[in-house]
């Protein structure tokens, strides 16, 4: 009697209403999604094929074309799925927006759950321990001398002091530079001199780069299967493993040092961010091996990619050069390698802003993942689980920047020194977003802004440098990425007298 009664309850009622209800999801979904139309999609292209390689290797024409054409949000299919790009004007809506967040796009754009990839779920760890430690102690004093310091002696021993011009492999000694310099903060100098670690931390980001790359390139239901095959990822749990084994007995000295500390004899005080993360995590558990990963991997790529391009730009105008020399020597003489000393390089400053105006990270910026249905300034409603971007084309806009495609490094100078507060490098604004906007806007510019400022100074107060002739470096983009030439020279020499 009871099962017949649950047949036709079933039949009469349960049935016909999943059948609507499924009806309504139907038109729910082809409605949101209908009403924001794709850049990218062509008839027949079943499979995307056309969709991802027009991304791969149009996503600037495919931007400007959706930008044309909608006047408003559009939809670029991409090689991780579809992405919302929100024109430049959202910039001020997006920053206010609480329905969205950095947090989880990441995660899921980085395969943070994947073995080997453990440095991005500390970066996207809700906890916040990394990034607060970022905050609140990257920006002393004591971090502008070690940077100075750290570069010197990488100069010495990469570039040595020749003085006969020599041509040296710029792409690559920029990224060790970078390493050797922030790693004299993040793990303290004595790793940071350590070639093994230096090594380390290099192809570690490298592969977590490569490794996100070749994850992306299979279909999402697959990436569970195929990461355990991949090189990169393979390559990623190694370095993990090998990290790990390096910081330990740095972890057990510091600890042992400390649990035998007395009152009259103090625990050595250390000034980096094995220091700081213990201070910051107050007795909360964390992946302390795995953060040192996370801060390569968040400053590595993209500092060196700013020094590397800023180097490049001004010897494409080497007129700047006698200026920025004798304004950062000037620095350096009253005020030392510190961060006033930095403060005062502002010619320097904004011919980096202005190389980061041309060559930002990325074609777009400011990536969220909306966390709830939200209603757009123009009414459309983007569904929960979109993930979001801005276009960065206000860096490019002549009703911002006259001459927005000519490199001119006193623009910021001269809008700095007419008021505008958004023009020091590290400032961001809804005009110059390179470094982010809003709650999850950059920890690292100040740390980045020094770093690069530093050894910008240094070199150009050390070396002659010019391009080798005949070159012209090219920025390359793939996707929404945009990177300086990857096989980019130089030729140096140093300078006489000195
Ligand atoms: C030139 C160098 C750098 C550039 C261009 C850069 C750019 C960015 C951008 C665009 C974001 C996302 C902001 C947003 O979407 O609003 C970001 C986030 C972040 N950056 Fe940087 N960054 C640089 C250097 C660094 C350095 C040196 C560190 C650490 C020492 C760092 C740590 C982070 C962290 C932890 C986040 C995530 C913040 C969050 O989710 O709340 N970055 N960065």
């Amino acid at each position: 009697m009871t099962g017949f009664l649950d047949k036709e309850v079933f039949g009469n009622y349960m049935l016909p209403s999943a059948v609507l209800g499924l009806f309504v999801i139907l038109i729910w979904c082809w409605s949101t999604k209908s009403t924001i139309p794709t850049v990218n999609s062509y008839s027949g292209d079943i499979a995307l094929k056309k969709a991802h390689s027009e991304f791969m290797t149009n996503a600037r024409g495919l931007i400007k074309e959706g930008i044309e054409k909608f006047n408003g949000p559009f939809r670029i299919i991409t090689t991780l799925g579809s992405r919302v790009i929100l024109p430049a004007s959202y910039t001020e809506w997006l920053k206010n927006c609480s329905d969205l967040d950095h947090q989880e796009l990441v995660h899921d754009e980085y395969f943070a759950a994947y073995p080997g990839m453990e440095g991005q779920k500390v970066v996207t760890d809700p906890r916040k321990i990394l990034i607060d430690v970022t905050k609140k102690k990257l920006n002393q004093n004591s971090q502008c001398e070690l940077f100075s310091d750290h570069l010197a002696e990488g100069l010495k021993e990469i570039w040595m002091e020749d003085y006969d011009w020599q041509a040296v492999d710029w792409s690559q000694h920029v990224i060790r530079f970078v390493g050797r310099m922030s790693a004299s903060v993040f793990v303290g100098p004595e790793l940071a001199r350590d070639p093994k670690w230096q090594e380390l931390i290099m192809a570690s980001t490298l592969n977590t780069f490569m490794g996100v790359r070749s994850l992306r390139a299979w279909p999402a239901f697959l990436r569970p299967i195929v990461h355990w095959f991949l090189p990169e990822l393979k390559q990623c749990r190694k370095q993990m493993r090998l990290a790990r084994s390096m910081l330990q007995p740095i972890f057990e000295q510091r600890a042992y040092s400390k649990s035998t500390s007395s009152e009259s004899h103090k625990a050595e005080k250390f000034d980096d961010t094995i220091q700081w993360l213990e201070e910051v995590a107050a007795g909360r558990p964390y992946d302390a091996a795995a953060a040192q990963i996370a801060f390569a991997i968040s400053a590595m790529h993209t500092t060196s990619e700013l020094l590397k391009q800023a180097l490049l730009d001004i010897c494409m105008h080497p007129e700047l050069i006698p200026d920025i020399r004798y304004e950062a020597s000037k620095a350096v003489e009253d005020s030392g390698w510190s961060t006033a000393g930095v403060f005062k390089m502002k010619l320097l400053d904004s011919v980096v802003k202005e190389t980061q105006r041309l060559k930002p990270g990325s074609l777009v910026n400011l990536e969220r993942k909306v966390l709830r249905d939200v209603v757009l300034p123009n009414g459309m409603t983007i569904p929960r689980g979109t993930n979001i971007a801005v276009d960065s084309s206000m860096m490019w806009d002549p009703a911002i920047y006259p001459d927005p495609f000519v490199y001119d490094g006193y623009r910021f100078l001269r809008l700095r020194e007419s008021g505008n507060t958004g023009a020091a490098l590290a400032s961001s604004s809804p005009e110059h977003i390179a470094f982010g906007i809003g709650k999850p806007i950059c920890p690292g510019r100040f740390f980045a802004s020094n770093e690069v400022k530093i050894a910008l100074a240094k070199i150009l107060l050390t070396y002659d440098v010019r391009l080798p002739e005949g070159t012209k470096p090219k920025v390359v983009e793939m996707g929404f990425e945009m990177l300086s030439d990857l096989s980019a020279k130089l030729e140096i020499r140093k300078r006489p007298g000195l």
